[in-house]
């Protein structure tokens, strides 16, 4: 399987820390990889440090099975923290400004990313009229012009409604799958996240703690018991005594999350019961991508 990008204990280091701190990953050909991570954790500037905007410190990136990757990087397209767009102008012209600031002869380029982004019908509106979706599209359509292999986008749903979530979600798909190009995408927002990746790289401190692929993912989330308990405080004293297991967690809503007991449910409901807990649900879940987020974050499952 070709690989289009190899990180191999890359950092960066700003005055006397690191912003990113020997990270290795690495995105084979086809693949939507999401970076995860919280604010500050260094996305952005791994980021940057791919997409040449940024001089690594140390260690090595190969780009395209290429060690030289600044060779390569004409077939990146990125947006990479706030698009650039020039505000005054219409989405065709931004989209002229930047292909020929890029040295591309073919005008009609620009008419075929219009289309590609469903912004044809917009093309002399004026971008500071443009909705945040819209500006996202046209940024990522900036992007695009190059004919790019592997597309770097940074938060591009972040700040987006519902409806532009979805639609950024199915034309990234689309570009994935019918343009073949490989898409790195950092986002907050797990769920949506997890409606695309392929791959998931998760970063700490500047560190990566996991990389996973949605496959392994999904094998690896648990199966739990969850109970909406009026008491979850005295839930858990009761699960601890009477079932002898610390594999459970409080969630914040009252709830609580059993690890155990995921094929008989009944005795821990008739447990709370008979201790004068109601119970106002109690479902058998399996772990969502944010839940294991949460985890990784916390450093393993409480209580386990
Ligand atoms: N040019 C810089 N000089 C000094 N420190 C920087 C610089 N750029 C980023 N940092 C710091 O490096 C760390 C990582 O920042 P980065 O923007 O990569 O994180 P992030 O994961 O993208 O965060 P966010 O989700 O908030 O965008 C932060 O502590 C940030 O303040």
């Amino acid at each position: 399987m070709e690989y289009i990008l190899r990180t191999n204990t890359v950092s960066k280091k700003y005055t006397n820390y690191y912003a990113v701190d020997k990270v290795s990953i690495s995105i084979k050909k086809g693949e939507i990889y999401g970076l995860i991570g919280e604010n500050g954790a260094g996305k952005s500037t791994l980021m940057k440090m791919i997409a040449g905007l940024v001089e690594p410190s140390e260690g090595s990136i190969e780009l395209f099975g290429n060690f030289v990757p600044q060779t390569e990087r004409y077939r990146i397209g990125c947006v990479i923290e706030s698009p650039a767009l020039y505000a005054e102008l219409t989405a065709k012209q931004n989209l002229e400004v930047f292909r020929k600031a890029y040295g591309l002869s073919s005008k009609e380029s620009v008419q075929q990313i219009l289309k590609q982004v469903g912004l044809s019908q917009y093309e002399n509106k004026i971008v500071k009229k443009f909705s945040l979706g819209m500006k996202q599209r046209l940024a990522i359509g900036i992007a695009l012009l190059g004919n790019p292999d592997f597309l770097i986008l940074d938060e591009p749903i972040n700040g987006l409604d519902p409806t532009g979530i979805q639609d950024m979600r199915n034309f990234l798909l689309k570009l994935n799958r019918e343009e073949h190009i490989t898409i790195m995408i950092s986002s907050h927002i797990l769920g949506e996240l997890s409606k695309i990746a392929t791959k998931y790289g998760i970063i700490k401190n500047g560190k990566l703690i996991e990389e996973i692929t949605a496959k392994e993912l999904n094998e690896k989330c648990q199966c739990c018991l969850k109970i909406k308990a009026s008491d979850t405080a005295q839930a858990a004293i009761l699960i601890e005594k009477n079932l002898h297991t610390k594999n459970y967690e409080i969630l914040s809503d009252n709830n609580i999350r059993i690890f155990e007991y995921v094929d008989n449910p009944g005795i821990v409901n008739s447990l709370l019961v008979n201790h004068g807990i109601s119970v106002d649900e109690c479902t058998v879940t399996k772990e969502s991508l944010e839940d294991y987020f949460n985890e990784k974050m916390r450093g393993g499952i409480v209580n386990a």
